[in-house]
């Protein structure tokens, strides 16, 4: 089992990480618990495959198990499931001192660590995450929330888990385009920090689905990328934004595209990267062959890079900007975006030309045909 420890002050924890961990987590779990009980909050497609073996860790360590399972999708991060959770929570009689179990995705982590956020002003959460992206990303960290209709994860809190366990065996069920979507989180922090760790990827990337060592050894160093960053900027004031590379495109085009799945997460950060760089190039940031690098890479896994690559009617390029006008990086009404010097050198500027950003989208959806 590796470890991975986030050092934030009075609310320091692990990220375990390897095969096979879902059975040992009542006994990982129980020096958390006041009482032997835990509430768990999962949705279908994880409780078919994998809510038989949690329950049973925790009863093996005596520890009651009541779980609400949720519809699965991103249509699930919205106030109507939030205020679901938290009324079954309270239903449960969970108390101020009990932990509260995301068993899911990014979609469960977000909106239960929320909940768990807001319950009885804040009670205690374990991340158990089931697909890659959440087990490289979105249960480290502390950030939870929901879509609004006004745009991507607008309302939620900072809410650090008290323990992430990441069982990579429990990714052998995961449908091959959410393991591809998972993935593009994994190679942005190759490009916002990390050169040696792309290299490696663009070597590895293609294997990581049957190689469990060298899955072991990507999610580990996601984490270890990101526990480093939010250590230092928990609240993204400054260096936590450059996790939000390709972000600024890619919430936009879920937004755009309903949150619906004709554009997973994963896959819209992917192509926010591709744009991102090109972008950088454009302006004359980072070298020219860089976005090509990107793309090839993109390509060799298999994944989308532009916006050619998303299915059904797309805004215009003026529309596509005013969506990105509900980013959280916006200062006085200035969109900032995470451009790159280079791979594995990003940072974060609100130097950008509109009009560049316009162009770039234009002729990326023009070429839609
Ligand atoms: N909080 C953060 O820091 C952070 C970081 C990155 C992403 N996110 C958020 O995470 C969400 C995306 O997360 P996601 O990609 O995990 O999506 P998701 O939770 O919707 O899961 C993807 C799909 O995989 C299925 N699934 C999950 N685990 C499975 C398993 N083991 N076997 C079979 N099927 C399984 C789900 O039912 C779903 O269909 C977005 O809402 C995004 O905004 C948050
Ligand atoms: O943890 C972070 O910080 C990130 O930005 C990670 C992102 O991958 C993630 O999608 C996050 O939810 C985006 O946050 P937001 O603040 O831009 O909504
Ligand atoms: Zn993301």
């Amino acid at each position: 089992m590796e470890r991975v420890a986030v050092d934030l002050p009075g609310r320091a924890y692990e990220i375990l990480i390897g095969p096979g961990l879902t059975a040992r987590a009542g006994a990982l779990v129980a020096p958390l618990l006041r009482r032997p009980r835990v509430a768990i909050v999962t949705e279908d497609r994880v409780a078919a495959a994998h809510l038989g073996a949690l329950g049973a860790a925790f009863a093996a360590e005596g520890i009651a198990a009541e779980a609400l399972v949720l519809p699965p999708g991103e249509g699930t991060k919205c106030w109507a499931e939030l205020a679901r959770v938290t009324e079954w929570l309270l239903a449960q009689g969970v108390e101020r001192g009990d932990v509260v179990v995301a068993f899911g995705g990014g979609v469960i982590g977000d909106l239960v660590g929320f909940a768990a956020a807001i319950l009885r002003r804040g009670v205690r959460f374990v991340q158990v995450p089931t697909t890659l992206l959440a087990q490289v990303d979105s249960s480290v960290g502390g950030k939870t929330g929901i879509n609004t209709a006004q745009g991507k994860n607008l309302v939620g809190a900072f809410h650090q888990p008290s323990l992430v366990i990441a069982d990579t065996a429990l990714l052998a069920s995961l449908p091959d385009r959410d393991f591809r979507a998972g993935y593009g989180e994994v190679m942005k922090y190759g490009l916002l920090g990390d050169p040696a760790f792309w290299d490696w990827l663009e070597a590895a990337g293609p294997r990581l689905r049957d190689d469990p060592a060298a899955l072991v050894r990507a999610v580990r160093r996601s984490c270890e990328m990101k526990a480093g960053i939010v250590m230092r900027d928990e609240t993204e004031q400054g260096e936590r934004a450059l996790l939000n590379l390709g972000h600024t495109f890619c919430h936009a085009l879920e937004s755009a595209t309903g949150y619906s799945d004709r554009l997973l997460h994963g896959e819209g950060v992917a192509i926010g990267c591709a744009l991102a760089f090109e972008l950088s190039a454009r302006l004359g940031l980072c070298p020219q062959e860089e976005p090509g690098r990107v793309r090839a890479h993109l390509a060799a896994m298999g994944m989308r890079r532009d916006l050619a690559d998303i299915p059904g009617d797309l805004p215009d390029a003026e529309a596509l900007l005013a969506l990105m006008g509900q980013d959280k990086k916006v200062v006085d009404g200035q969109l900032r975006f995470v451009l790159a010097r280079r791979i594995g050198d990003a940072f974060v500027t609100g130097d950008v030309p509109r009009d560049a950003v316009r162009d770039l989208l234009s002729e990326s959806l023009a070429a839609r045909g």
